[in-house]
């Protein structure tokens, strides 16, 4: 293969693919090159089980950062908000582009609203934190643990088979990418239900070791967009600090405005009859001080009991 040529691990999903194929062909405009996508199966793709049990963080990551580091692909294109906050050595997120809506979003029948969903509504959610969150918004929803790709949640809420539900919650930006926004009946404003860490954005991860000058390199220079870095830097801060992982109940949304950084953070306890939250700012920062300021926020919510109350430590 010549050396212009980079190639890119995805996963094999319609979301996974899309997302690969806009990131890839971003970052071949930025850096004057060509590349060629690999679809890799992962753990995450495999089981079948509840989200929330099957164990541990990274099950979409995983099998993607090992091609990349033993050098089977150049690029992986992960959501952020699947990807394991602990630093992988070897490995470096040369790229975050601008990011996507970070909202979540209702996909009711009949065009309803979260508030006009009748009392006892079947809502489908397979995240311990959109659970958490629906709960103390609306205690009568019946909860239902759901998963798969986004066309097999919404089939769940299309007339016909099997048509069990009444709502679904997904992130906004998914449907989004996938021209799927007309199935969108309310955008969750981030004040009733904040979003996971690093949602809406992807992180374009390659070798650490990889050519400075290189296509690829300069093509993901180009691309990374320095306001969502110090958002999702903090954001994803909380999270480690927190000790906790993609299905933990811990909601956070930071946005930079006018040079002050702007950070939400909400802590649930699983059934939503107890939240913590945190709203504070920072100005003028840098991904060093957006990073401590997200730690100090984690460490202030666990002096005020939050790991008990998320059960962080079980
Ligand atoms: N956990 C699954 C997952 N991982 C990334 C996205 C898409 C949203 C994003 O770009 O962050 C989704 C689907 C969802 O939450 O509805």
């Amino acid at each position: 293969m010549s050396d212009a040529v980079f190639t890119v691990g995805t996963r094999g999903s319609q979301l996974a693919m899309t997302q690969s194929r806009w990131a890839a062909d971003a970052v071949s405009r930025a850096g004057g090159t060509e590349h060629e996508l690999v679809t890799v199966r992962t753990e995450g793709d495999v089981l079948t089980g509840p989200l929330s049990q099957l164990g541990g963080t990274g099950v979409f990551a995983t099998a993607l950062r090992a091609q990349v580091l033993d050098g089977r692909v150049d690029l992986a294109v992960h959501s952020l908000k699947d990807l394991p906050t602990a630093p992988v050595e070897g490995l470096w997120i040369a790229a975050l582009p601008e990011r996507e809506d970070p909202r979540d979003a209702l996909c009711a029948r009949d065009g309803l609203t979260l508030e006009q969903l009748p009392e006892g509504a079947a809502v489908g959610t397979g995240s311990p934190r959109r659970v958490a969150q629906l709960r103390a918004l609306r205690p009568d929803l019946r909860i239902v643990d759901i998963r798969g790709n986004v066309g097999t949640r919404l089939n769940r809420v299309d007339p016909g088979d099997p048509g069990d539900l009444d709502a679904v919650v997904l992130a906004a930006s998914g449907l989004k990418r996938l021209g799927l926004e007309g199935r969108i009946t309310e955008y969750l404003d981030p004040h009733r239900m904040l979003p996971a860490p690093g949602q809406g954005a992807l992180a374009l991860e390659i070798r650490a070791d990889a050519d400075p000058g290189s296509p690829l390199v300069r093509g993901l220079a180009a691309v990374d967009h320095a306001p969502t870095r110090l958002a999702v830097t903090a954001e994803r801060a909380v999270l480690a600090q927190l000790e906790a992982g993609c299905a933990a109940p811990v909601g956070t949304y930071a946005r930079l405005a006018d040079g002050v950084l702007e950070l939400d953070v909400v802590v649930a306890d699983p059934d939503g009859s107890e939240v913590v939250r945190r709203s504070e700012t920072l100005a003028d920062p840098t991904v060093a001080t957006a990073d401590a300021f997200g730690r100090r926020i984690a460490d202030d919510l666990l002096a005020d009991g939050a790991d008990r109350l998320a059960r962080l430590t079980l």
